[in-house]
């Protein structure tokens, strides 16, 4: 197998994980042992890092029929959802039929269907952020989630005071610290499976895991259960689930995996993004010269950026492409690969069931692909520009995964991160903020939190409108999506925390 540390009888390396970021860890180890891979010993349970987008693009986009499957996974999936969720499922006919079922929601045909009201959504924000830009992160959690839910459930979510955005997001972020290697509880029941067999009464250290079969999950049924039959409501992706349920005897918790995934896995991550892209904007504001010559001469004042400007605006394109690299979201890739066969890769083993994980830190912070990595940087992406170097793939970065298992919502983060980021170039000045004194106060771009999904600590911005037309045709054009957004209006008669109490859960 790759290098690695020694591992010591029972406990193997986890000792040597560190408390926080363990993928800035491995990158180092991977540094130190002038390796693209390591194996690293989590408890008996190796995991392959890769820290090397050629090895990465290799085995898991080249080898995709090999690394399709997903390994036992103790703490976040036989403790959650389990086999009754698309991004836990093992490789087989269940999860093809999942991910098939996903594509109905949020295959790439679909999501240009949802171009008009993401586009929408995405006006409502900087109308928003004219009136309350200091609650920047709100509006965003706000925007994402209500992108999902109209797509799930047929209704928009108009305020970020909504206890779904509040609550769900809260959940999501909770899951997301659930599969980040770790030297106390709940992970080191990764390394001593053992102990997540204790009934929940007599083992504190499961924190509540594994009741109720996955917190969120019924909650979500019951969510796309009253979609589905309220004949008010306009078409939505719980519907079709509901149609197709009997066909392929899906299961209340399938059902309510499939729908509950939306939220799941597209609004933290895709609001997350968009809070780096603020960070980046205040730590490098030599970047906005370019992207508002570009949206001045292309788009004008009198009107905000549409997709169809998309061709013409290449530093924009650019720009977003720099904000997926520079600090993705989904920083070790998701969920684990797993090899449905043994594998070899320059002389090494990969053994069946082995974790193998991408580490996109490391990946996206190769001086070789990325010469001087944490300074955000758009001409990488310009073609023929100096700064851009030769990277497997046409993207140029890795933030969706890879091969089989890459990401299900892809294409609707792609459009709506362009769209939005896109928007808010063009009509703000987007700075640091001023402390009593005038003086700038300075942004911190390592400070992140510590989850699967990461996103920036919160910290203070100045967000202002561009010019006095800007401010206007913002106005003009958030008015008219509000209107054209109220065919979505509704209620839901659930909320995540008294659903809970109510079922006893
Ligand atoms: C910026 C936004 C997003 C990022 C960075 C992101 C990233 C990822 C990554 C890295 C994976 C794991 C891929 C792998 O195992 O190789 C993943 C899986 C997945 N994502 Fe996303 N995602 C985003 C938004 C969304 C959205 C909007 C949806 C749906 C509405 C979605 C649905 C899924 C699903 C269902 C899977 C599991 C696929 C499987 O295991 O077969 N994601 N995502």
């Amino acid at each position: 197998m790759p290098p690695g540390p020694f591992p010591l009888p029972l406990i193997g390396n986890t000792h040597l994980l560190p408390d926080e970021k363990p993928w800035i860890y491995f990158e180092k180890l991977a540094k130190q042992y002038n390796t693209p891979m390591i194996t690293f010993w989590t408890g008996r349970r190796p995991t392959i890092w890769i820290c090397d987008a050629w090895a990465a693009s290799e085995l898991l986009d080249k080898r995709a029929a090999i690394y399709a499957s997903r390994p036992r996974m103790v703490v976040f999936s036989e403790l959650g959802a389990g086999q009754s969720n698309l991004v836990n499922m093992y490789y087989g006919d269940r999860w093809r039929l999942h991910r098939k079922l996903t594509h109905m929601g949020v295959g790439l045909q679909q999501v240009r269907n949802y171009r008009g009201f993401q586009n929408d959504e995405s006006k409502v924000v900087a109308f928003d952020l004219l009136q309350e830009p200091k609650e920047y992160v709100k509006h965003f959690e706000r925007y994402a989630t209500s992108v999902v839910s109209i797509i799930g459930f047929g209704r928009r979510v108009a305020t970020f005071t909504d206890p779904i955005i509040t609550e769900v997001i809260a959940v999501m972020q909770r899951a997301a610290e659930l599969n980040v290697p770790g030297k106390s509880f709940p992970m080191l029941m990764e390394s001593f499976p053992f102990l997540a067999r204790f009934p929940n009464w007599m083992a504190p250290w499961k924190q509540g895991l594994g009741k109720g079969q996955g917190r969120g999950r019924p909650f979500f049924y019951a969510l796309a259960e009253e979609a589905a039959t309220n004949p008010n409501a306009a078409q939505s992706y719980a519907k079709k689930i509901f149609d197709e349920a009997p066909k392929h005897n899906l299961t209340r918790m399938e059902i309510s995996s499939l729908s509950g995934n939306l939220f799941g896995a597209g609004s933290d991550t895709s609001s997350s993004t968009l809070v780096t892209f603020v960070l980046a904007c205040c730590a490098f504001p030599e970047t906005l010269a370019k992207a508002w010559e570009e949206l001045d001469r292309v788009v004008g004042p009198h009107r905000s950026p549409t997709f169809q400007d998309e061709s013409d605006l290449p530093y924009i394109k650019a720009f977003v492409k720099e904000v997926l690299r520079w600090r993705s979201v989904a920083i070790i890739g998701g969920q684990p690969h797993a090899p449905i066969k043994d594998d070899h890769y320059k002389g090494w083993l990969i053994p069946r069931n082995t974790w193998v994980q991408g580490n996109v830190w490391a990946i996206h912070h190769h001086e070789r692909e990325f010469p001087d990595p944490d300074r955000f940087n758009p001409d990488r992406y310009i073609e023929d520009s100096p700064e851009s170097r030769p990277f497997p793939g046409e993207k140029g970065y890795m933030t969706f995964g890879w091969g089989r298992r890459v990401c299900s919502g892809q294409g609707l983060a792609e459009q709506g991160t362009f769209i939005t980021i896109a928007r808010l170039l063009w009509g703000f000045r987007i700075e640091k903020a001023l402390d009593g004194e005038g003086n700038e106060i300075p942004v911190d771009i390592f400070d992140y939190t510590n989850g699967l999904n990461m996103r920036p600590n919160p910290f203070e911005c100045r967000i202002t409108p561009r010019s006095p037309e800007i401010r206007a045709a913002i106005e003009r054009e958030g008015r008219q999506a509000l209107q054209d957004l109220s065919q979505y209006d509704g209620e839901s008669q659930y909320r995540m925390s008294t659903f809970y109490a109510k079922e006893n859960l």
